[in-house]
């Protein structure tokens, strides 16, 4: 039959040679698909984000909540949790409530006009607010509208402490002072003085970012009132330590689909005791692990990186008594939440989110997840910023993914300064000339998640992330950040207009 053909009985002998050519090559391709199909992450992630595992658990018939304020405690996990905000609301063209530099006026009470942006309590354009603040309701409600939902997140004060000693230790004086938290614990009273500026890192943390006197001594009345302040405007409370279940209850309280509170740990500290696990040694879940359902009836203990004894966990809660109040209170109620909800199906959605995660750290990072030290991540706008002590974690993208993928990959590991810069040059656009002024690099200002800024000289500051490169904003000489100080430049060396305390 073929020769038949070939001696040109139907059509000439060139197009049948064509034809066999092309079924040929489109076999060979399918062939190809096939195989790479099974093997390639890029093919893997393609439709990861879309699948319908995506959304978890139907919520029934509730409308997402897209008016949020999130009170970005520290050293709590808020930075992940300020992530997923980003993510969310990047996707969805919410507007952010964004700070004019990195915080929102922090340490110094919230003012609706360190919002960039603001126009005046009736211009109601704000969706998502989440930046460091110490909060302050009145004027947060000038700039948020009336049906906001408000939360936010404690942790154990003993492990916020030790986050903090290790992050603070060149900010705050109380800490700069004493050489290990251990000796600090001994005797807080030798190394504090509650005049000096930045020494809020050292004493009831959460209870100051609540806006609240947290130099005051401890008292029942005082503490049943921090309460009850807490618990009038702010709708959930988080525990960072159970943060799992802490996001199963967020999402039903947000009506937001699963993926939306996925998250990789971001701004974690190095482990010097025990090593970095991968993924499958734990470190993604680590804390999910420390943080079975109801494992310890709704206790939990504080994980801690250093050697403390107990007696100096001990005096650590005396000292941050107010706080270690909250945390006994909100851990309670969080644990009560979760009764109401329905233990067997928090464990449920648990193991869900789990193991959504493990499957999202499959397909976007690289090494199986592993967290790296900053300076051997090769994207540079994607390294997390360093403080104090330890070295601070971020991620490396697994390489060799599709650009859709690519993009909600790194939304989950970029870096909260990095974010905000993403987030601003998205709703305050600049000029194509403003952007591409060759100084700009040099004039780069370096601010921690925390508030400092940082004091480098040039070389160690290439390994910075650049702020101002990430997308084109950068802190110019003398803008007022961080307390409302104007700030000066002497020779890589930032500090403040006015005070003893150096900004790091
Ligand atoms: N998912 C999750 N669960 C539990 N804990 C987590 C999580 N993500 C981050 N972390 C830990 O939170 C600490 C950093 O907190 P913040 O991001 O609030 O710090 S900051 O104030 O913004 O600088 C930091 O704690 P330490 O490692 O003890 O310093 C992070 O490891």
């Amino acid at each position: 039959m073929l020769r038949w053909l070939v001696r040109g009985r139907v059509g000439p002998v060139w197009m049948w040679k064509a034809l066999l050519l092309f079924v040929a090559i489109g076999f060979a391709g399918q062939l190809l698909g096939v195989i790479f199909n099974k093997s390639s992450v890029q093919t893997a992630g393609r439709s990861i984000f879309t699948s319908p595992d995506a959304q978890g658990p139907s919520l029934g018939s509730c409308q997402p909540h897209t008016h949020i304020m999130f009170l970005k405690t520290h050293k709590t996990a808020s930075s992940t949790v300020l992530n997923m905000l980003s993510r969310f609301g990047e996707e969805r063209d919410l507007r952010f409530a964004l700070p004019l530099g990195y915080q929102l006026g922090y340490p110094l009470p919230f003012n609706a006009h360190r919002v960039k942006g603001y126009r005046g309590p009736r211009a109601v354009e704000f969706h998502i607010m989440g930046n460091h603040m110490r909060f302050n309701r009145p004027e947060v409600e000038k700039v948020m509208p009336a049906d906001t939902f408000y939360f936010s997140i404690i942790r154990n004060p003993v492990a916020l402490a030790e986050s903090s000693f290790a992050y603070y230790k060149e900010v705050a004086p109380a800490f700069r002072k004493a050489k290990t938290l251990g000796d600090f614990a001994d005797d807080p009273r030798k190394y504090y003085d509650p005049r000096l500026r930045n020494n809020h890192y050292a004493r009831n943390l959460l209870l100051f970012d609540f806006g609240m006197d947290h130099n005051a001594n401890f008292t029942a009345t005082l503490a049943q009132r921090a309460e009850e302040m807490i618990r009038q405007t702010f709708r959930l409370i988080l525990v960072s330590e159970y943060f799992d279940q802490s996001m199963i209850l967020l999402r039903h309280a947000l009506c937001w689909p699963l993926d939306a509170v996925v998250s990789f740990s971001l701004n974690a500290r190095q482990q010097k005791l025990g090593g970095i696990g991968g993924l499958s040694g734990g470190w993604v879940g680590r804390v999910a692990t420390a943080a079975g359902v109801g494992g310890k009836g709704g206790r939990s203990q504080a994980k801690t990186l250093t050697n403390i004894t107990e007696e100096q966990r001990e005096k650590l809660r005396q000292w941050n008594a107010l706080d270690w109040h909250l945390y006994t209170f909100f851990n309670r109620t969080f644990w009560e939440e979760i009764n109401r909800f329905g233990v067997a199906q928090m464990e449920e959605e648990v193991a869900l989110l789990r193991m959504r995660r493990e499957e999202l750290a499959h397909v976007c990072l690289r090494d199986g997840g592993k967290p790296v030290e900053a300076h051997r991540i090769r994207d540079r706008n994607i390294r997390p910023y360093q403080s104090g002590l330890v070295k601070i974690l971020g991620y490396e993208l697994q390489p060799g993914l599709d650009n859709a993928t690519r993009t909600a990959c790194l939304r989950m590991i970029r870096p909260e300064i990095q974010y905000k810069d993403v987030l601003d040059a998205k709703q305050f656009p600049r000029p194509v000339a403003a952007q591409a002024q060759p100084e700009a690099q040099n004039k780069v200002l370096v601010v921690a998640a925390g508030g400092s800024l940082s004091r480098r000289d040039s070389s160690r500051m290439r390994e910075r992330p650049m702020v101002g490169g990430v997308a084109g904003r950068t802190l110019e000489e003398g803008e007022r950040d961080w307390d409302g100080h104007r700030l000066t430049r002497r020779n890589q060396t930032l500090i403040g207009g006015q005070d003893k305390g150096r900004l790091s």
